[in-house]
């Protein structure tokens, strides 16, 4: 006999043999797809948190050595092991040496992200071993730290030196060192010179005029030689890998000397702004420039009068010197000796540059750094210079103050970040024929392709609180002193052959060889110079 449960089982009830309760097909399918769901979503969570809590990996990179890391690899030298490294691994890389860890970004995006979106704590430096005597432990601008003290210094040097004003005031230094540069040379028309050499001088002479109204010329010109000398030498020391950076615990020992050879070498440049501003203090205020003061007598009052806010010690003042002269002299100097070289191997972009001279200043008058705004074409040839050539193509090491992800990796605090500027500035990706130098590439979008470092596919002098302080400055030395070569000189090429490209990375990408060319008056233009 069938019952009312038998019944309805058949039609979908499940039946409770305790009598108690009953449930519906539907009720358990329902039931049982919540329960399914509710466990889906609680896995997805307790998933998410466990990657969430994962730390994100650290970049990717070759693999190194136990302990020394990739001290052996980086062969024939860091650029170049760099680049090829981030072709493998990708756009962002880390390298371990001993206990330092490198990270290097070859992409536009990436570095935007760390030079903009996280620039303040992006914005400190790792200073090595054998910078930190001769700055006094990174007193200087190039070597400090980030902070008020730091953002005081750039804001002087920015205000006094770079600012309109001061640099309009002691333009008639820049002129005069133009003048006698063109004078020497038109000593030497017809014959081989080092151009390298001229060029060198003149930004060097340039630099310390402006500082404080002085040069090395003449009888010194033995001083300004061994300054070079002296400057390679910095410049060497500052560059090789120092095994008291990998590991600090053998700092003491100093294994390859160079942090005593590094102290006596900076030493040198100490007791040459020593003897200086003793001169100053003899003599009294500096060389007039119209109504402006040069830049060491600005920090000689603030080193005496100076309040809290602006006072700045004898050491600092001797620690800014050297970043000035060394920031300065030896990247305006590369950038117009690649410029020159570039040129002299492209002859229809040379014979582009000397006919906007041509017409711009014409052959009775000397050129004037009122018309350099006018050289659209020579502003081009210098930009495209710096996307082929950036004197610091991987920038100055930044240092994060904490650990923080970027682009998905971790990077760790006090690491050492490098921005593969070199790299970027050649991608296919951004630029059409890379390897072409083409200043007509910068005519048409002359303000977009600045040099604010607000577009990371060209930042040359860098982007965000540590860019360059000197822009303005190396604008105007870089453009008048080609502009003045151009207008002034036909360079004949020794044996008609092309100068090289072969590029040798200390301090800065220079050419490996000096410019050798042989300088062949332009009509009058040059006498005008006499
Ligand atoms: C073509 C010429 C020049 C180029 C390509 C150049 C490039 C650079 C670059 C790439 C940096 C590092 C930016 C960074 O860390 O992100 C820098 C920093 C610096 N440059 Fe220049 N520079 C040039 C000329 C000058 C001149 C004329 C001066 C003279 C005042 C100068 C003084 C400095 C100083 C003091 C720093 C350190 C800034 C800081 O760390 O806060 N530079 N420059």
């Amino acid at each position: 006999m069938s019952n009312f449960y038998d019944k309805v089982a058949g039609k979908g009830w499940l039946r409770r043999h305790d009598g108690l309760a009953a449930f519906t097909i539907t009720e358990v399918v329902a039931t049982l797809t919540v329960a399914t769901l509710v466990i889906i979503y609680f896995s997805r969570l307790v998933k998410k948190l466990i990657i969430k809590t994962k730390p994100s990996p650290l970049p990717p990179g070759p693999i190194g050595l136990p302990i020394l890391g990739h001290r052996l690899f980086i062969k024939p030298d860091f650029l170049q092991y760099v680049t090829e490294q981030s072709k493998i691994h990708g756009p962002i890389i880390k390298l371990q040496l001993g206990r330092k860890v490198y990270i290097i970004i070859s992409s536009p995006s990436i570095a935007k992200q760390i030079l903009k979106d996280h620039d303040a704590i992006f914005a400190n430096r790792d200073i090595p071993v054998a910078a930190i005597k001769g700055t006094f432990g990174g007193l200087d601008i190039v070597w400090r730290s980030n902070g008020p003290e730091l953002h005081k210094l750039r804001k002087l040097v920015v205000s006094e030196i770079m600012s309109n004003k001061g640099l309009n005031a002691c333009y008639e230094f820049r002129r005069r060192e133009i003048r006698h540069v063109v004078k020497n040379i038109n000593g030497k028309i017809g014959s081989l010179i080092n151009l390298s050499e001229q060029i060198f001088l003149t930004t060097f002479n340039i630099t310390v005029n402006m500082l404080w109204g002085g040069s090395l010329n003449g009888e010194e010109s033995n001083l300004l030689l061994e300054f070079k000398d002296r400057f390679e030498e910095f410049s060497r020391l500052m560059a090789e890998l120092n095994v008291s950076d990998m590991f600090p615990v053998l700092r003491p020992f100093d294994l390859q000397g160079i942090e005593s050879k590094a102290k006596k070498n900076v030493s040198w440049f100490y007791e040459f702004f020593e003897s200086v501003i003793e001169q100053r203090r003899k003599l009294g205020e500096g060389p007039k420039m119209a109504d402006s003061k040069d830049f060491l007598q600005q920090l000689l009052e603030l080193n005496q009068i100076g309040d809290v806010k602006t006072s700045i010690s004898m050491k600092e003042i001797k620690a800014i010197l050297l970043s000035i002269v060394t920031g300065a002299t030896d990247t305006t100097f590369t950038t117009i000796e690649w410029a020159m070289t570039e040129l002299l191997r492209h002859p229809d972009k040379l014979r582009r540059v000397v006919e906007e001279l041509d017409a711009i200043i014409g052959d009775q008058n000397i050129v004037e750094e009122f018309h350099l705004p006018r050289l659209l074409y020579l502003e081009a040839v210098v930009k495209e210079t710096l996307r082929i050539h950036p004197p610091a193509p991987l920038l100055m090491p930044h240092m994060p103050s904490e650990t923080i992800v970027v682009a998905g990796y971790t990077i760790p605090k006090n690491s050492n970040i490098f921005f593969n500027v070199w790299t970027i500035q050649r991608d296919t990706q951004f630029w059409e024929n890379p390897l072409q130098f083409e200043p007509e590439r910068f005519l048409n979008v002359i303000e977009k392709r600045n040099y604010k470092g607000n577009s990371f596919d060209f930042f040359p002098f860098g982007s965000g609180r540590r860019i360059c302080v000197g822009i303005s400055m190396a604008e105007k030395i870089v453009m008048l002193m080609l502009a003045t070569l151009l207008h002034c000189f036909e360079w004949e090429l020794p044996n008609g052959r092309k100068p090289d490209v072969k590029e040798k990375l200390l301090l800065v990408l220079s050419k490996a060889e000096p410019l050798i060319v042989v300088p062949v008056a332009r009509s009058s233009n040059s006498m005008q110079y006499q």
